[in-house]
C-alpha cells in the first residue's frame, strides 16, 4: 500500500487526543502482572502494548513480540524468573536481529535458563523459568536502557530483591528514570548511588491507579508540522507539567525550531503554535537522551531548509531499521545532501524539494511519521504507511483531522 500525502493548504486547529506512552504502558503493564493491586488508565492503543498485553495473558508456548523492542526485552526479564513457565520468546525478522546479548548475559549471571534458538545474541529464545539464584548483576549500559528498565521493573517482586550496577556510559538515561519514577509511584523504592541501583524485595503493593500520560514521542509529528506550517496552531492532550518521558524535551527543542508551547494545566493539554519568526541558523543537538524524536527533527530541519548536526544517535543503528541508514536514503531523495557515521547526522538542504518522492518506510513507524509533515511543503508518497501502528495508529486519521490530505492505494 502507498499514501499519497498532501496539504489542503487550510489548517484545521483542532484538538488531538493522543493515547497513552507506549513506554509507560509497557512498564505499567509489566508491573501490574507482578502487582494485580495496580490499575491502569489511558493505556497505549500501539501495536506495541497489544502484544505485551497478549503475551502476558498466554505465558505459555510460543510468544510472538513482533517488532516490539520493549516488550522484548521486559518478558526475556520477566519470563525468567517466572517459575513454572516454559516460553519461546520470539519476534519480527528484524527482531531477531536486535541485539539481546547483554541482557541474556545478566539474567544468566543471576541464574536464568535462556537458549538462543537461532543466532547466539539475538532472539528467538526459549526461557524456562526459575528461582534467581543470586541478587547482584552487572550490565553494560551503553547500548540499550531497556535491558536495565527490563532488570529494574521484575527486581522487586524477586525473594531477595536486586542491586544493579552499571557499566560504561548509560544510554537513554531518562527511560531508566521513568522506570524508577513508575516503580516508585507504585511503592516499590530504589537507591541509585554511583553507579548502583538497589531494590528491595517487596511481594504486595497497595490498591493503586496510574494514569498513563499521552505519548510524547507520537506529539513530535505535531510539532513538526506546526514548525513547517506558518499561523497554524493545534491542542495535543492529554499531556502534563512534569512528564516521566523524555521526549518532553520537544518544547525545548522546538522552541529553537519556531514551535511556542501553551501548557494547559487544568485541561492537561499543550498548545503548540508557531511563532512566525524566519531560522536561518545551523541546529546542533546531542540527542542521546531523545534517540526517537531524531528522525523527525531532521526532517523538520530540510523542510525548513536549515543545516543542522544531531549527535548521539549511537543507538539508532539498532532499532526497527538501521534509522542512520534509512534517513540519509530518505533525505537524499528529497534532494538534500546528508553526511552520516554511526553516531551523527549532519543534513545540508538545498531551498527546494524534489515532488513526488516515494518515501520508503523500512518496517519503521517513525520513518513515515517523521516524513508525512513535509508534505505540508511538497506532495509526498509514503510506502507501507500502516507501519504507524506501531506506536500511533491513529496517525493518520488525525492528520486528516487538521487538514492533510491522505489517499491510500494498493
Ligand atoms: O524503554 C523504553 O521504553 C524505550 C527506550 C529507548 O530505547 P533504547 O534504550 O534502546 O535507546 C527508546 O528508543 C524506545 O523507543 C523505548
Ligand atoms: C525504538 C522504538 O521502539 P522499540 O525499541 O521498543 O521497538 C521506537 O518506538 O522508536
Amino acid at each position: 500500500m502507498i499514501a499519497q500525502v498532501g496539504f489542503s493548504s487550510n489548517f484545521i486547529t483542532t484538538e488531538i487526543q493522543i493515547s497513552g506512552s507506549k513506554s509507560e504502558s509497557n512498564r505499567l503493564l509489566i508491573l501490574k502482572s507482578l502487582y494485580p493491586n495496580l490499575t491502569i488508565k489511558n493505556l497505549s492503543i500501539s501495536d506495541d502494548t497489544k502484544v505485551l498485553l497478549a503475551a502476558l495473558e498466554k505465558m505459555d508456548g510460543e510468544i510472538d513480540v513482533h517488532h516490539a523492542g520493549t516488550a522484548m526485552r521486559f518478558l526475556t526479564a520477566f519470563f525468567s524468573f517466572k517459575e513454572g513457565v516454559t516460553v519461546v520468546l520470539t519476534g519480527s525478522k528484524r527482531m531477531q536481529e536486535r541485539p539481546i546479548k547483554i541482557l541474556v548475559n545478566s539474567l544468566r549471571e543471576m541464574g536464568a535458563n535462556i537458549t538462543y534458538l537461532k543466532n547466539e545474541g539475538y532472539p528467538p529464545l526459549r526461557i524456562i523459568g526459575k528461582e534467581p539464584q543470586q541478587n547482584t548483576v552487572n550490565i553494560a549500559a551503553n547500548v540499550s536502557s531497556q535491558y536495565i528498565s527490563a532488570l529494574l521493573l521484575v527486581a522487586s517482586s524477586l525473594k531477595n530483591g536486586l542491586t544493579i550496577t552499571l557499566q560504561g556510559e548509560i544510554t537513554s538515561t531518562p527511560y531508566i528514570k521513568m522506570t524508577l519514577q513508575l516503580l516508585q509511584q507504585i511503592g516499590l523504592d530504589s537507591t541509585f548511588d554511583g553507579n548502583t541501583i538497589s531494590l528491595l524485595p517487596v511481594s504486595k503493593i497497595p490498591q493503586k491507579t496510574i494514569t498513563v500520560e499521552s505519548d510524547w514521542s507520537s506529539a513530535s509529528y505535531f510539532y513538526s508540522i506546526i514548525s513547517l506550517v506558518k499561523g497554524a496552531s493545534v491542542t495535543l492532550k492529554s499531556y502534563k507539567r512534569e512528564s516521566l518521558q523524555g521526549d518532553s524535551a520537544l518544547s525545548e527543542i522546538y522552541s529553537k525550531l519556531g514551535v511556542v508551547t501553551t501548557i494547559n494545566d487544568t485541561e492537561n493539554s499543550i498548545t503548540l503554535s508557531n511563532n512566525h519568526k524566519a531560522i536561518s541558523e545551523k541546529i546542533e543537538l546531542d540527542l542521546s537522551n531523545t534517540p526517537d524524536i531524531a528522525q523527525t527533527i531532521a526532517v523538520t530541519c530540510l523542510g525548513l531548509a536549515i543545516p543542522c548536526l544531531l549527535t548521539g544517535l549511537h543507538t539508532l543503528k539498532i532499532k526497527e531499521t538501521d534509522r542512520i541508514v534509512a534517513l540519509k536514503i530518505e533525505l537524499e531523495k528529497l534532494g538534500a545532501r546528508v553526511i552520516v557515521t554511526d553516531n551523527s547526522l549532519e543534513l545540508f538542504p538545498e531551498p527546494s524539494l524534489n515532488k513526488n518522492v516515494l518515501i520508503d518506510t523500512y518496517n519503521d513507524h517513525r520513518m513515515a511519521m517523521a516524513f508525512a509533515p513535509l508534505s505540508s511543503k511538497v506532495p509526498l508518497q509514503i510506502n507501507e504507511p500502516m507501519v504507524v501502528t506501531k506506536s500511533y495508529p491513529n496517525f493518520w486519521k488525525h492528520l486528516q483531522k487538521i487538514g492533510f490530505l491522505v489517499d491510500f492505494k494498493e
